[in-house]
C-alpha cells in the first residue's frame, strides 16, 4: 500500500526511534529525519548543549518548528524526542500528517542501558525519574499512536518489523 505521508516514531526515551529510525531508513532508502538532531544543528551542537544554551522552553519551540517543516517533505521516517507529544500542536501536526507509530520497549530493557549523560531531562533524576516519566507518558503514547511495534526481541527484530512496516507503509 502507498501512502503519502510520513512514518512518525514515538515513545519513551531510550526505546529506540533514533537508532532504530535512521538504521530502517538505511536498509529501505526511504529518507529519515530526527527532530532532535534538527533542533541541535540549528544551533551548532548538541541537544544537550541546546538546554544548557536557551533552556527547555525554545527547545520545545524548536521542536514543534522542526516538526512543522517537515510536513512539506516527500515521505519520510521521522524519529521525534520522547517529549514531542506532550504538545497538542505537535500530536496535531503528527496525526494530520501520517501514521504514529510507538516503539514500546519494556521499562527493565530501557533501564539497562539507557544512557542519562545524553538526557539532560532525566540526568538530574537517575533511573527513578526514568521509570516515574515512563508510567506519566506510557497512556499518552499509547493513546496516540496508531501502530505499536512491540520491542522486546532485540535491536535486529525491531529493524526487522520496522522494515516491514515501511515497505507496507511509505
Ligand atoms: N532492542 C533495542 N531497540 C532499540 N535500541 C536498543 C535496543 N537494544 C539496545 N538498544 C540501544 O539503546 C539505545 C536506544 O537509544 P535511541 O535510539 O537514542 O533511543 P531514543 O531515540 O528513543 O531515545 C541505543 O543506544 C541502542 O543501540
Ligand atoms: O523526553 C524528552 O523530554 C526528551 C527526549 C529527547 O529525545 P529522545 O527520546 O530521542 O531521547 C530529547 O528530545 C530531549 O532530551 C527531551
Ligand atoms: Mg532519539
Amino acid at each position: 500500500m502507498a501512502v503519502d505521508k510520513h512514518l512518525f516514531l514515538i515513545g519513551m526515551q531510550g526505546c529506540g526511534k533514533s537508532s532504530l529510525g535512521k538504521r530502517t531508513a538505511k536498509e529501505t532508502g526511504v529518507p529519515f529525519a530526527d527532530t532532535d538532531a534538527m533542533v541541535a544543528q540549528s544551533a551548532g551542537g548538541t541537544v544537550n548543549e541546546f538546554f544548557e544554551k536557551y533552556g527547555e522552553e525554545t527547545f520545545r519551540r524548536a521542536e514543534t518548528n522542526a516538526l512543522a517543516a517537515l510536513t512539506y517533505a516527500r515521505p519520510m521516517i521521522i524519529s521525534t524526542g520522547g517529549g514531542t507529544v506532550l504538545n497538542p500542536v505537535n500530536r496535531h501536526i503528527m496525526r494530520s500528517w501520517g501514521t504514529i507509530v510507538l516503539i514500546d520497549r519494556p521499562l527493565e530493557d530501557i533501564l539497562s542501558d539507557i544512557k542519562l549523560d545524553r538526557r539532560p531531562t532525566l540526568r538530574d533524576g537517575g533511573l527513578a525519574e526514568v521509570e516515574r516519566v515512563y508510567h506519566e507518558r506510557l497512556p499518552i503514547y499509547r493513546d496516540l499512536a496508531d501502530i505499536t511495534l512491540r520491542n522486546d526481541q532485540g535491536y535486529h527484530m525491531a529493524v526487522y518489523i520496522l522494515t516491514r512496516l515501511v515497505r507496507e507503509r511509505l
